[in-house]
């Protein structure tokens, strides 16, 4: 552990609020961590963390001392000026962000001259604007706001956090952004006094809550992009793992996010697409990409069914067996998980639908009514006229795929993530199809990308 530095407060323990109260715990702060869902603090004080993210209870665990849980925000305001705001902002129906967690904590901040408020959560740009509007209106003008979105990816998000690729932070030039930059200062460049990778971009507060939502927009147009290019792949002849290999090494494009699948899905990229897409639309500006973005990916998802339709004729009576649940590998997180749609399309289509996933099981059993869930993959596979691989985890890379085929009635093998290798699979006896992709050229993907 590194030497004490300010104490900060952080409201909301979902993954980013614990992730970075037990970042900056690990940087020397002590963290009072606020939230509104006792059951959760409780959880959290028996030392059980409530989600699955690699090498955060380690974290929290090695940092134990410096961590306060509590439902009270009284001794975040009395230990910290600064305030870390991690509540949910998901959907409403319209698109829009609902702003109501967020909304619930400005109202209950009080007046002051000494605390300032950073928001690390995901919201419409003008919500600093609007709140500092509040605060002046309520008498709270002395209350500070800062911008400093958040930029983990699930899976990686300890890493994400000790090792960002920028910083970025809003605010109106005053003591609570300066003092944001010197709790991240470790993690800068060494030319912002840090030893880090991260590059700092402080800026004005509207220009870092755009920063948040047009990355996360461009990251999902780029998987929208190389899904269509697949789609035309699939027309061509064409192999996209080899395409998009050979994009990405022109520096211009690089080679991240150009991995074709069975569609983009999580807690952030559907809800913030959509909410850039209403907040422009608020704004008088019609924003025709991001239309396409989610409609290539909500047909991405259903693309799965069409194959399996090619090879198996109808689907009624058919078994078929998914292999994943989560909306991408090493989370429990089911939020706008591809396997969602994939299970109720394939239901409604009469098929027998059973699925493992290595973690999100619980998770997904009440969101999955009528779907089997299997211990294992081979157990999935076991008479099943097909299987979809519909997140890439590493336990189904290493799958044995004369093993699966053993385990089979039918023959059909899908790789919605094109993580396998259709030549084996192929060897072993299989009908495979990646997406964008024939088994004549299918060596995996890369991992990880
Ligand atoms: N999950 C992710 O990978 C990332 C999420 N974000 C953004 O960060 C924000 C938080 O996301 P998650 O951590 O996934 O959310 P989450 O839903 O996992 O956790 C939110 C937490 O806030 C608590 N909460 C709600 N209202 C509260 C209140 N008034 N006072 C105290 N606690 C309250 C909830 O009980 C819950 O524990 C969202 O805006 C999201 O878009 C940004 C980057 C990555
Ligand atoms: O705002 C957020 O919450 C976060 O959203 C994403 O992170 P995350 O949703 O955790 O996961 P990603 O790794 O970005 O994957 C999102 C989805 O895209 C899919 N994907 C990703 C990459 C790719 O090449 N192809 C592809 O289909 C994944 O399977 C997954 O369903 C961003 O990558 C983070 O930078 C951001 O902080």
């Amino acid at each position: 552990m590194s030497a004490a530095r300010e104490p900060i407060g952080v409201i909301g323990t979902g993954y980013v609020g614990l992730v970075t109260a037990a970042g900056f715990a690990e940087l020397g702060s002590d963290v009072v961590c606020v939230d509104i869902d006792a059951e959760k603090v409780a959880r959290l004080n028996r030392g059980e963390i409530p989600i699955y993210e690699p090498g955060l209870a380690e974290l929290v665990a090695k940092n134990r001392e410096r961590l306060t849980f509590t439902t009270d925000i009284a001794p975040a305001l009395e230990r910290a000026r600064l305030l870390f705001v991690a509540v949910g902002t998901p959907p409403t129906y319209s698109g829009d962000a609902d702003l109501s967690a967020v909304n619930a904590v400005v109202g209950a901040m009080p007046a002051s001259d000494r605390h300032a408020l950073v928001m690390k959560s995901t919201v419409p740009v003008g919500t600093g604007a609007n709140t500092k509007r509040l605060f002046a209106e309520q008498g709270k003008s002395g209350f500070r706001y800062v911008s400093c979105p958040e930029f983990l990816k699930e899976g990686t998000a300890v890493a994400d956090f000790l090792a960002p690729d920028r910083v970025v932070v809003g605010d109106d030039g005053d003591w609570a952004g300066d003092a944001v930059v010197d709790l991240y200062r470790p993690l800068l460049v060494p030319d912002e006094g840090g030893n880090g990778p991260g590059q700092l971009v402080r800026t004005d507060i509207a220009s870092a809550e755009m920063v948040k939502l047009a990355s996360n927009a461009f990251l999902a147009t780029k998987i929208s992009f190389i899904n269509e290019i697949a789609n035309v792949c699939e027309e061509t002849g064409a192999d996209v793992v080899e395409v998009a290999r050979g994009m990405g090494l022109d520096e211009r494009i690089g080679p991240k996010f150009l991995n074709a699948g069975i569609g983009f899905g999580g807690s952030c990229f559907p809800k913030d697409v959509t909410a850039l897409k209403q907040l422009a639309g608020n704004s008088g500006y019609h924003f025709q990409l991001l239309n396409s973005v989610i409609e290539v990916n909500e047909l991405q998802k259903r693309r799965v069914i069409g194959k399996l339709e090619k090879h198996l004729g109808g689907l009624v009576g058919k078994r078929i067996a998914l292999l994943g649940l989560a909306f991408k590998p090493n989370t429990d997180d089911m939020r706008e998980a591809s396997s969602l749609v994939l299970a109720a399309r394939l239901q409604a289509a009469g098929a027998d639908v059973v699925a493992h996933d290595p973690i999100s099981g619980e998770v997904a059993k009440p969101m999955l009514r009528g779907v089997e869930l299997a211990p294992d993959a081979l157990s999935a596979a076991h008479g099943a006229d097909a299987v979809v691989l519909v997140t890439e985890w590493q336990e189904f890379r290493d799958l044995d795929l004369a093993d699966l085929r053993a385990a089979m009635r039918g023959d059909v093998l899908i790789d919605g993530r094109n993580a396998l290798d259709g030549e084996a699979a192929v060897a072993a006896g299989l009908r495979y199809e990646g997406i964008g992709r024939t088994a004549r050229s299918a060596a995996p993907a890369a991992a990880g990308v």
